[in-house]
Formats: structure tokens, sequence, C-alpha cells
């Protein structure tokens, strides 16, 4: 069965906060909550180490409240368990907690006491000032400690919404358990990597429906892959055109072609100028090749594509600004990368003004400060970024980096999570659109197109792993492909 897509959804910690009061307030104590809290972390703990000795950092509010009832369970299953504590109990929940843990409650040691495995409950996502006091010299005294460090719910210091650490030094752990959903910070680049492994607890809040923020997952677009019909001919699976750069750049929008090919479209032709064609010509095989000279000629060889990339090293200026508007004025789906987004760097409003809602924007960050000056910076974290980018663009924007983000006008919005650094090679971002407009050629919807497109991409990297270059990936695309098709005809229970 496909996992739903509510599991995959990403909360920040308002929302969090809102789902806990809305069981509260229909008859589930926080108590209730916070032992099933406590419980499922124990148990996660449980199922990774053996039983050894462990101690508990418990903060004032909840998440120590948490540290508490976690310490009680590993203790009934024989761990010798040590708690500390940073201050006494300050939260109704966190005495509850502490009332029932029948064990000594030693003040915080900053130099880190001696054990097997520490569990981080000191503050949670909610936390909201940087660590300051004893818990900022102990977060200082552990570092390089992470593998034997458990989360509980964040790591101590790292905002729940940006991923950031809040200001000074936060905790880094091997394990992060945290509750009904995860939070940004899980995703995020910073936090993400501060959390180390991350799993998710039910403490039994009621679902909360598919949220328009969600993990990148096949769980989110696998039903709606384009897979070929029976009766499909090389025409019905889509056409796809790609710009091509001038004689000297033109390895760019040969990799996107071959990428769009080979993850299904039926018939991909690069569309180039006369001065390339004979290099081109010399480089292709399945990837057909066609001449243009003018933007008149562009728009009437696109005219009947479902789908076009324009940018990978198409030459940042006039002409490649003038075939984009060429494109946008034929029916096809745009991805428009690299180049076609640097050539409307001095006049952003123009480009979205020439964009649909099915185009796609992949700017990498440097691309995005261009049409959307400052954005990034003043943005909390990249979701909002990209989400207020889709807003102004009216269309979908990619923001490409280890956290991917892809969100679309409408506010959907999905961060992708199988991202690795191999992917940090010239050219994958070529790769990657000719693999959305690949999709999209075959009629996915834009949004599944990039979504799935960024997923694939980077778990043909993650198969690879070192040596990746960009050449390889297509290659890798149908393994990856098989593996979504098997789990299509044979769903895993
Ligand atoms: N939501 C849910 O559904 C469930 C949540 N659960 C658990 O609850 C946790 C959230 O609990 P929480 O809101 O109490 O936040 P927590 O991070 O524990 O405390 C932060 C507060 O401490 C205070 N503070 C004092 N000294 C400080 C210092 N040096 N540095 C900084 N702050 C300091 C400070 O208050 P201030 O002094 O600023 O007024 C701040 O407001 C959550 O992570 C999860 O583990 C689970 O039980 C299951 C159900
Ligand atoms: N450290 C990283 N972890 C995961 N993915 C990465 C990392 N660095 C780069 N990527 C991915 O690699 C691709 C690079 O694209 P881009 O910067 O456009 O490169 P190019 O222009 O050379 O094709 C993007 O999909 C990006 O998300
Ligand atoms: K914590």
């Amino acid at each position: 069965m496909e996992t739903p897509v509510s599991l995959r959804q990403i909360m920040t910690v308002a929302e969090m906060k809102a789902a806990d009061a809305a069981a509260t307030a229909a008859g589930t104590p926080a108590t209730t909550l916070m032992e099933r809290a406590g419980k499922g972390a124990a148990e996660a703990i449980r199922q990774r180490w053996s039983r050894r000795s462990v101690v508990i950092w418990c903060g004032p509010g909840d998440n120590g409240g948490d540290g508490y009832v976690v310490a009680r369970h590993l203790r009934r299953r024989g761990w010798p368990v040590r708690v500390e504590a940073l201050a006494p109990p300050a939260s109704p929940s966190c005495r509850w907690a502490a009332e029932r843990w029948r064990g000594e409650v030693h003040p915080l040691n900053p130099a880190v006491s001696p054990a097997d495995l520490h569990v981080d409950a000191l503050f949670g996502a909610g936390l909201s000032r940087p660590l300051d006091g004893p818990a900022e010299e102990l977060a200082r005294a552990a570092e390089g400690l992470s593998a034997c460090i458990v989360a509980i719910d964040t790591p101590s210091g790292v905002h729940g919404d940006t991923g950031q650490s809040l200001g000074g030094a936060a905790f880094r752990a091997a394990l992060t358990v945290t509750f009904h959903r995860r939070k940004p910070a899980h995703v995020l680049a910073h936090g993400r990597a501060a959390c180390g492994a991350v799993e998710v607890v039910d403490i039994g809040l009621s679902d909360t429906g598919a949220g328009d923020l969600v993990e990148n997952d096949p769980s989110l677009w696998g039903a709606r892959f384009p897979w070929p019909s029976d009766d499909a001919h090389k025409h019905a699976r889509g056409r796809l055109v790609v710009v091509s750069g001038e004689a000297w750049s033109t390895g760019a929008a040969r990799l996107s072609a071959r990428a769009g090919l080979r993850i299904g479209a039926g018939v991909v032709t690069l569309l180039s100028p006369p001065g390339a064609l004979a290099v081109n010509a010399a480089h292709l095989e399945a990837v057909m090749l066609a001449p243009f000279d003018t933007d008149a000629e562009l728009a009437a060889l696109a005219d009947r594509a479902a789908a076009a990339v324009i940018g990978p090293a198409a030459g940042v200026g006039e002409a490649t600004a003038r075939n984009l508007t060429a494109l946008a004025g034929t029916g096809a789906a745009l991805v428009v990368d690299a180049d076609a987004l640097t050539s409307f760097a001095h006049a952003p409003d123009e480009l979205f003004a020439r964009l649909d809602r099915d185009d796609v924007l992949t700017p990498h960050p440097g691309e995005f400060e261009r049409l959307f000056p400052g954005l990034l910076k003043a943005s909390p974290e990249r979701i909002a970024a990209a989400r207020e980018a889709a807003r102004r663009a009216g269309t979908i924007v990619l923001l490409k980096g280890p956290d991917t983000v892809i969100a679309a006008p409408d506010g959907r919005t999905a961060v992708n999570l199988n991202g690795s650094p191999w992917l940090a090679t010239a050219g994958s971002g070529d790769v990657l659109a000719g693999f959305i407009a690949g999709l999209a050629a075959q009629g996915m919807e834009s949004f599944d197109a990039a979504c799935a497109g960024a997923w694939i991409h980077a778990e043909c990297a993650s198969l690879h792993g070192p040596g990746l270059i960009a050449e390889d990936l297509p290659g890798l695309a149908p393994v990856v492909l098989k593996r979504l098709w098997d789990q299509r005809n044979h769903p895993l229970p």
C-alpha cells in the first residue's frame, strides 16, 4: 500500500501546537500525549540500541517532560538511567512526568557525564531563543559526541521552523525522535544534518489531512506517473524539444534531451542554431535534431511539442529571451533553467508575464537571487522563499540545493529529501531540467513532474554514489523507473 499523503505532511511548529490544542480540547489530556511521546521515543531508542547506560538531559518545559517519560520506560526495561535536569519542571505536564520518575534527579553536568548514550530532552521545536548558561556549555561540550546522542523532537538550540541554530551552540544527534509529523527543521539542510536519522512517532493526534507542505516522495505523485498505455506509440508518449546553445556550448542541452528521452518522452528533438548543427549531429543518436535560425522558426518547430527545455548553456542575452518568448507562445509546458533565467535578471517581471501556471522555473540559489533579489535572505527559510517566488512568478518554482524545494502558485509545496552531494557536479541541473520536461511532455501535471523529476534525479545519484558525473544520471533512470514500475504492479504491504 502506498503511504497516505498525510503521513508525508510536514507541519510547522504553530500547526503542531494547534493539532496538540485540538486534541486536548477534544478530551485527550496533554499528559496522555506526553506519555505516548516519551514511550514512543524510548521504543525507538530500544529498537536501535541494545541495553546500555544512558544520561537523559531534561529541560523545564514539555520537551523535558518527554525526557522524564523516556527515563521511566528505559529503566523499566532494565537500562541504567541517570536523569540530569537543567532546571526544575516548569510546565504542568513536565511536573506530572517528573513526579512519575522515581529515580534521582541530578543537576545538569555541563561537562557531559559519561554514559554510552545521551538523550537531549532540553528544548523542543518551539524554542524561541538561543541556548544559554549550562545548556549552551553542555551543547559545546557535547560537540563530537553526536553518534551517541538522541534528540527528542529536535536537537536543542535548533529552530523548529528554520532548521537553523537560534544563535550560539546547538546539539547534533544520531537520531531525532519527533511526534505526529516532521517539522521543517527535520527536512531543511542545516537542521537535517543536526538531526541525524529522523523517526516520527504516532501519538494519536487526529489526521490533519493532506496539508500543502509535504515531503517529496513517490506517495505524492506515483499514482499519477505517466506510464505508457499498451497501445502507446512514440508520438503518443509525448514530444519534447530542447533548445541548444551555440557550437561551443551544446553539451548541456544534449544532457537535458537525453534525460527527457530516458524518462519516457517518446520523441525528443534538439533545436539547434545552424552553427551548432554539425557538433550536435556528431553526438546524437535517438535524440533528433532540427535547425532554427530565428525565434519564429523556433516557435514553428516547437508548435507540436508538449514540453520544452530552454536555458542549459543557451547563452545569456536578448536572443535567449526572444527564444523563450517564442516558446511561451506555443502550447508547450516550459522548463526554464540556467541562462534562460539569467537572461531576465534585468526584468524578472517580463519573464513572469510570459509564463503560465504549468511552466517550471528551476533556479539554483544564485539564479534565484537574480530573479527574486533579496527574497532568500529575507525569508525565514527556503520553503517560504520558494513559496513566495511561485506566487510572484505565477508558475512552479523549484529551488535547487541539498534541500530542493518545489512550490506551486496555489500553495502546494514539497521538500526533496533524497538528495546527496554526489549531485554537486556540473551538468546535473541540466539533467534535472530534462527529467522534469520529459515527464511534462508525457502529460504529467507540472508540479507532479517537478517533484517526480527531482526525486528520480536524486535517486539516480544515490544509486551511483562517488564518482558520479552528469552524463551518468540519465543511464541510471531505468533502474529507478523499474523500481517504481514494480511497486506499481506489486505494491509493498
Ligand atoms: N505539541 C505536541 O503535540 C506535543 C509536544 N510534546 C513535547 O513538548 C515539547 C514542546 O514543549 P514546550 O512548548 O514546553 O517547549 P520546550 O522546548 O520544552 O520549552 C521551551 C520553553 O522553556 C523556557 N526556557 C527556560 N529556560 C530556557 C533557556 N535557557 N533557553 C531557552 N528557553 C528556556 C522558554 O520559556 P521562556 O523563558 O522563554 O518564557 C521556552 O518557551 C515538544 O518539543 C515535545 O518534546 C510532547 O510531549 C507530545 C505532545
Ligand atoms: N550538496 C547537495 N546535495 C544534494 N543535491 C545537490 C547538492 N548540490 C547540488 N545538488 C543538486 O544538483 C543539481 C545542480 O544543479 P545546477 O546547480 O543547476 O548545476 P548545473 O548548472 O551544473 O547543471 C541540483 O539538482 C541540486 O539540487
Ligand atoms: K531536544
